[in-house]
């Protein structure tokens, strides 16, 4: 079991400090935000992450998981050194490094003895070894250390599960002293015979980037078959299920709706692309389904006005505006795309979402943010449901119905049954299910 610290305390951060101190590790998580680590210290939780509050606090209560704003000291405490910091978009969709790089000078300040720095974000090939080359730079010839590249693939809304069950643990290293301290680390998921991935740094990042981009193929090529199916009278959910029982080709990933969201898959795609041009060879798949990603996101409102067909003057609910449920994050939620859409058409919108208001008002101060999805079809033209929460599943309908101005209901997550829709008096819509009568 190691000391290790966690620099950058967000959705991957705190949960795999978490993760890590319940393998048994002792974890202190740090960050540059200071009343992020202020609420954590006080018991608080600042994402909203299902079940993550229980394994903090039973890791805490353990001693074996700490939170402070000193990374130097926190740093110059630990063996192992794990990067979380955000790599978000840059201008020109290319992966911005810099917090990477602000890790990597502050581990290098504090290198008093052998230490492993993890590389835990989300990084361009080769960026492990820029880590290395700065750090070498930094601290001297004679520093002792090495660099690893250990990515992630948990989920928002299910990151405290997919984080103490992953499929695989990738470790990109270059010395075997490393790859051996980093099994150290996951001990507990090795005993379970997890299986491990140990491969160079370069693989370990494509792994990475190679798996996003496929799982946003993977929905972006559903999303295509759905647009397919209310041409030629097909049902989308039949198709995907039926080419889902064939093996190799699985049913997850599989489910059509207003086009990818979050703050990876729309990121690791351009940032793809750009790794690509920067080796100078061409990849026309990712480029399309970064674009077509984007078109589908713009359709939404292209299906509802094949049901209201003109837009100005009229007041859309719009129920969710995280971009999955379960999670606060909005960021590249389709609700981003489709509510200045909605406006330019001259529509006037009423929004509700269970708990990513907060969030969705940075960007969006002014709208109309209601209490409840009833509120928010109150006196509606029209009703979109844009992420699936649970509470959006089982809503009454013939109350909604009766709040409406006028009983449409465009349904972009296909949570509703077309036919029994119909049946209850809607002007329904969905993706990929127009025929179901
Ligand atoms: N969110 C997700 O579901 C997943 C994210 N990833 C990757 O993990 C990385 C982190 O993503 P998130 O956790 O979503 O980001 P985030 O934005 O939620 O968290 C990043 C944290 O790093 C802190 N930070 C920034 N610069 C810092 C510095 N110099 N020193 C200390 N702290 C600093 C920020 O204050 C913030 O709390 C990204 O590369 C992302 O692509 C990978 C798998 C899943
Ligand atoms: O690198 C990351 O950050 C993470 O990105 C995704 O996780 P996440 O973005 O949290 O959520 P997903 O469940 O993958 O959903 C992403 C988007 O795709 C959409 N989606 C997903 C699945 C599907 O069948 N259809 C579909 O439209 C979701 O609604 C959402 O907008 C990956 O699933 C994780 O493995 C990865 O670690």
């Amino acid at each position: 079991m190691k000391r290790i610290c966690v620099v950058g305390t967000g959705y991957v951060g705190l949960v795999s400090g978490t993760g890590l101190a319940d393998f048994g590790n002792h974890v202190v998580c740090v960050d540059i935000d200071k009343d992020k680590i202020e609420l954590l210290k006080k018991g608080k939780i600042p994402i909203y992450e299902p079940g993550l509050k229980e394994v903090v606090d039973r890791n805490v209560k353990a001693g074996r998981l700490r939170f402070s704003t000193d990374i130097d000291k926190a740093i110059r405490d630990s063996e192992v050194v794990f990067s979380a910091v955000g790599t978000p978009p840059g201008e020109g969709g290319e992966a911005d490094l810099r917090a990477v790089w602000a890790v990597a000078t502050v581990f290098a300040k504090n290198l008093d003895g052998y230490k492993v720095f993890v590389n835990k974000s989300t990084v361009p090939v080769g960026t492990g070894r820029k880590v290395y080359e700065l750090i070498r730079e930094l601290a001297g010839r004679d520093a002792s250390f090495d660099v690893v590249s250990n990515p992630e693939f948990l989920r928002e809304g299910s990151a405290v599960g997919d984080f103490l069950h992953p499929d695989r643990v990738v470790i990109g290293s270059s010395n075997p002293k490393a790859t051996e301290i980093m099994k150290d680390v996951y001990k507990a998921l090795y005993l379970r015979k997890t299986p491990y991935v140990e491969t160079n740094i370069e693989s370990a990042e494509l792994i990475k980037y190679a798996s996003n981009a496929f799982l946003a193929t993977k929905i972006t090529f559903i999303n295509e078959i759905a647009n397919l199916c209310d041409k030629v009278g097909a049902d989308v959910h039949v198709v995907a299920e039926a080419m889902g029982q064939d093996g190799r080709i699985s049913p997850k990933f599989l489910h059509p709706g207003p086009g990818y969201g979050g703050s990876c898959f729309p990121k690791d795609t351009m940032a793809l692309v750009e790794i690509f041009k920067e080796v100078g060879i061409k990849t026309k798949v990712v480029e399309a389904v970064v674009e077509a990603n984007e078109h589908q996101k713009a359709l939404v409102v292209d299906r509802l006005k094949e049901l209201i067909p003109d837009l100005k003057g009229k007041v859309i609910a719009i129920l969710g505006l995280s971009f999955k449920p379960n999670t606060d994050d909005t960021r590249f939620s389709p609700s981003k795309v489709v509510i200045p859409l909605l406006e330019k058409e001259g529509a006037r919108v009423q929004c509700y979402d269970p708990v990513a208001t907060k969030d969705f008002k940075r960007d969006f101060p002014d709208l109309d943010y209601k209490k409840s999805a009833y509120d928010a079809c109150q006196g509606a033209d029209a009703v979109i449901l844009m992420t699936e929460w649970n509470e959006f599943r089982g809503l009454d309908l013939e109350e909604i119905k009766k709040l409406l101005k006028s009983p449409v209901f465009l349904d972009t997550r296909n949570v509703y049954d077309p036919a029994d829709m119909r049946e209850r008096g809607f002007i329904y819509g969905s993706v990929g299910r127009a025929h179901i009568r």
